[in-house]
């Protein structure tokens, strides 16, 4: 499984991506530019990254600029095809603003930027509550009550906004996303989008490793077509 990191102008969490992909979970990594919109390198076993940042400024809406970048129309053929796609944070609302999930990315609750520890569930696994970091302005995520309701149906709603203990509540709620929002898949379970950077705990140097059970759920997924890994994410 080789990985493609996605960088727009704006993109501040590319080389993290890099980092932890290649040195964290030793993975093959090629580093790609928003010009850049032949994806042919790559099969539908490979997984497209589309990384956290600030592309275009977060002018307009955070996003939806990126979502017109050259690459993108590989991104979405790609995704079509089968072909994994990660996007965390301004890569999971590029995701929403291309269509290549449901909902959208809102401004916080609070109105203001977030920037601190928080903690998520994978929905129906029994793995812990897991400590990641959040870095954002717009990461409430909001979708009307019936794409919810066949969300959560279909088990699209991977990860929730929790407390330490797990428990899915209110004040745990960092952004004021819809039913405690962190992390959704597609219906074909091959594109994720969460807001919250896995990327940035996945080493004992940044003193937090819980990203690593998030980052290696995708490489089990990608090797076992049957198994559902604890920390289940998508059909990666
Ligand atoms: N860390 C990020 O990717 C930030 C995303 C986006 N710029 C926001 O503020 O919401």
């Amino acid at each position: 499984m080789k990985f493609g990191v996605v960088v727009f102008p704006g993109s501040n969490c590319d080389r993290d991506m890099q980092d932890a992909l290649q040195n964290d979970l030793n993975q093959e990594v090629v580093m790609l530019w928003h010009k850049d919109n032949d994806l042919s390198m790559f099969s539908t076993e490979d997984c497209i990254v589309l990384p956290g940042g600030f592309s275009y400024g977060d002018y307009l809406r955070c996003g939806a600029i990126a979502r017109f970048s050259p690459v993108m129309q590989g991104v979405i053929d790609f995704a079509n095809k089968g072909g994994k796609v990660l996007g965390v944070c301004n890569g999971f609302q590029v995701l929403c603003e291309a269509h290549l999930l449901p909902g959208a990315l809102l401004r916080n609750a609070n109105q203001q930027f977030i920037s601190k520890n928080i903690y998520i569930k994978g929905v129906g696994s029994p793995e812990k509550a897991l400590k990641i970091p959040i870095a954002h302005g717009e990461g409430r995520y909001y979708a009307e009550a019936a794409v919810l309701d066949e969300l959560e149906a279909k088990g699209q709603v991977i990860y929730k906004y929790c407390d330490e203990t797990g428990a899915v509540t209110p004040s745990s709620n960092p952004n004021g996303a819809i039913r405690n929002i962190a992390g959704i898949c597609n219906a074909n379970r091959n594109v994720f989008g969460m807001m919250p950077h896995p990327e940035r705990a996945t080493s004992d140097a940044l003193g937090n490793i819980d990203g690593r059970i998030i980052m290696n759920s995708l490489l089990i997924h990608s090797k076992t077509s049957t198994a559902r890994a604890a920390a289940a994410v998508a059909n990666f």
